[in-house]
């Protein structure tokens, strides 16, 4: 007989965005994005990190003070970092999976790939007019926003 308690599709690819999250080095914000096709085959992944061939240790991570002492000029987001890593594959018709809210330039990217659903988990930023211009865009290009609810609260997974 099969087993029963086996997760969700929609769990399974956010618990990868998160686990891939946890390979960020943002010390306040951990964010992973996975893009998945329409027979539920994961097409990329991506985190929010700094850009490739580079030494982390030349990029601040600071969030306050000087625009260009601070990590938002050079970081890259998880969403595009995902969208990056697929390599110029068709994302037509997929789907994101996202633990956070897409920010505008995130979502600019994310229409113009052809990504037609955005699941996320939490929106922290929803009272910023980045938040605010991503779901005008996101409207306006009929891409379809789904805040889901686990049916868990964690997965655990053990490495023995
Ligand atoms: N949709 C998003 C939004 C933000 N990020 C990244 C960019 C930063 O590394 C971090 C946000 O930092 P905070 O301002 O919360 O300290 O998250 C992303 O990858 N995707
Ligand atoms: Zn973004």
């Amino acid at each position: 007989m099969k087993r029963n308690d086996y997760i969700s599709w929609d769990d399974y690819f956010m618990g990868i965005s998160l686990l891939s999250g946890m390979r960020s080095k943002d010390p306040s914000t951990q964010v992973g994005a996975c893009i998945v096709d329409k027979n539920n085959r994961i097409v990329s992944i991506g985190y929010n990190g700094f850009i490739n061939g580079c030494s982390d240790e030349d990029f601040p991570w600071t969030r306050d003070g000087e625009f260009l002492e601070t990590k938002y000029p050079y970081v890259v987001h998880a969403e595009q970092n995902a969208i990056l890593n697929a390599r110029g594959k068709s994302l037509e018709g997929c789907s994101i999976y996202v633990n956070l809210f897409p920010c505008h330039d995130c979502a600019r990217n994310i229409i113009q790939s052809g990504i037609k659903k955005v699941y996320y988990l939490v929106d922290k930023y929803a009272d910023t007019d980045s938040i605010k211009a991503s779901k005008y865009m996101f409207n306006k290009a009929n891409v379809e926003l789904i805040q889901l609810k686990p049916s868990m609260d964690k997965i655990e997974i053990e490495f023995k």
